[in-house]
Parts: C-alpha cells; structure tokens; sequence
C-alpha cells in the first residue's frame, strides 16, 4: 500500500476510526454536488478540464490495481460501461487512456446525450479503434470469458430513485459477473448516502474528489481517491480534510 503522507486514520483529524483512508464526515450528496456546482461556477474551470483528470485518475488507479500482466485473458481486455450523465463521460476518458496504456478496452454506451462533450468524447474513443458494443450482453458468463475487468461508469453522485431501463438490466447482469468491477466514483445503483447491502458489489471503487458517504459500505479490495484538482480554499470551505497525494501521483490508494 501507498503512503498516505503525514495523516493517517488513527492521528489526522476527521478521520474515521476503524475505517481506513475515508475523511469524517464525507461529503453528503448535496455537498457533493455544491463542490461540482462551485469548482465550475466560482473557480472557473471547465467540465472537461475536470473530466479529463477524473478518467485519467480512474485509468491510473486501474493500471495499479490490475496491471496487464494480472490478465488471465488473452489480451487485456476492459469493458467500460458509460451512463448518461458525467459518470459515463469519466467511463469515456477512462477508456481511451486504458488504451494508451496497453488494455484494449470495449465500451457500452446506451444513452448518448447530444451535447459537443460527449459526442467529441465518443468521437476520440473511436479514432483511438476501441470498439463500441451495439448491445450489452445479456449472460454474465459471457462478460466473464471475454473480458478481465469491467469498468462501472453508469451513475455518480447524481443517481436517485429506482433505476430505470436500460440500466437496470445492465446492473443486474453485472451483478452476476464474476470478473472484478471497478466502480467509478459510486458503485451503480447504489443510493450515494446508504449504499445498498444487494446492489452491485464491485472489486474497486475510484472516488473522485473526495469519497462519498456511501463509500463507508465498500467492502471490496482497492479503494483509490483520484481527482486531484480540489483547490485548498475549496477543500477548507467543505472541511474534506483529504489525505496527501504522493509525490506527483494522481491517485492515492485508501485501502
Ligand atoms: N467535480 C466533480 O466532482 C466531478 C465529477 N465528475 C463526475 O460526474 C459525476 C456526476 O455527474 P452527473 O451530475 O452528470 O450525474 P451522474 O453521472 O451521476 O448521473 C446523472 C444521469 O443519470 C440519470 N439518472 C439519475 N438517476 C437515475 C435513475 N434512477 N435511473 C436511470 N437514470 C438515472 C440522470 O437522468 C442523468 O442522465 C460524478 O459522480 C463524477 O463521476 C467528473 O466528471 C469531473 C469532476
Ligand atoms: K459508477
């Protein structure tokens, strides 16, 4: 495990004992969303500028957690499935630096939102030869032979209700795959403040800025914390009180 600089669970203030790596209290869903709303309207930056670093962190974290060498298949081989919000566009960047890294990823992309961001997103994926399925496929056993890793992209932190179609297909076949999942931000389906105890049950989750309520119920091996853009009076404002980076990492791994 990586160094987590001079804070740690048992010392740094706002820590969580007995749950390492995630900051007391986390961010709730409307807190989460006022830092995405304030990142973009007082700091000025731009939703793709945040976007690349988010799938950039989330492509790292993988490459550490999953090297190629860890593939049981021939290649290997990565399916993003990407949502219809943000979450799915962090999938998209996520892919094509997969791909720059030596994975061959495939993506899913049900619900494509008509707006120059995702369109150009998807257009860059393409040009990059990573293939885009025309359907999900309906066996799990059939995600497992052909795929070493599934990317969760589908719902972040402005998932609420009961999931509606096509997603709740989607999520109940991954809930049967038995290759890992690396759920970007949130694991899909899960309600961002409880979680949920039957939902999807990923290997690794990437929280992106800092981790959300919900991540106290990850259970899974690797939990990372990318998204390395918050500025400090922004940190402060919402006492996040994140962990050090290392050195010049983009990610740190939690657990
Ligand atoms: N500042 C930040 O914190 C950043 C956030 N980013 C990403 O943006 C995500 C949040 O993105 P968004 O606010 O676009 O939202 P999400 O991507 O979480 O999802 C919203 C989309 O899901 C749909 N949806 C919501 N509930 C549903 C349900 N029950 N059934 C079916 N569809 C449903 C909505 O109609 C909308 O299209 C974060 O989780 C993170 O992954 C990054 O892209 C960049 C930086
Ligand atoms: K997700």
């Amino acid at each position: 495990m990586q160094s987590r600089g001079h804070h740690s669970p048992q010392a740094g203030p706002g820590w969580v004992l007995g749950y390492p790596g995630v900051p007391s209290p986390p961010p709730r869903q409307e807190e989460a969303q006022a830092i995405d709303q304030e990142l973009f309207t007082e700091y000025k930056f731009s939703v793709d500028q945040l976007m690349e670093l988010a799938g950039l962190s989330c492509a790292t974290a993988i490459a550490k957690a999953y090297p190629p060498s860890s593939f049981t298949t021939s290649q290997p081989a990565v399916l993003v499935v990407c949502g219809p919000g943000n979450n799915g566009g962090d999938g998209l960047v996520c892919a094509r630096h997969l791909k720059m890294f030596g994975y061959q990823p495939t993506v899913y992309y049900p619900k494509r939102p008509s707006k120059p961001l995702f369109e150009g997103l998807t257009t860059q994926c393409k040009k990059m030869d990573i293939p885009f399925l025309p359907e999900f496929p309906a066996e799990a056993e059939f995600i497992d032979e052909l795929y070493g890793l599934v990317v969760d992209a589908i719902f972040g932190f402005s998932f609420t209700g009961a999931v509606r179609e096509p997603f709740g297909s989607i999520l109940s076949t991954l809930e049967r795959v038995t290759v890992p999942i690396a759920s970007i931000d949130i694991p899909s389906g899960w309600d961002v403040e409880k979680g949920k105890a039957d939902g999807l049950q990923p290997d690794m989750l990437i929280s992106l800025t800092a981790p959300k309520k919900a991540a106290m119920h990850f259970t899974g091996r690797y939990h990372f914390l990318g998204g390395r853009f918050v500025p400090p009076a922004l940190q402060e404002k919402y006492s996040l009180n994140l962990p050090e980076y290392p050195g010049t990492d983009c990610v740190l791994q939690l657990t």
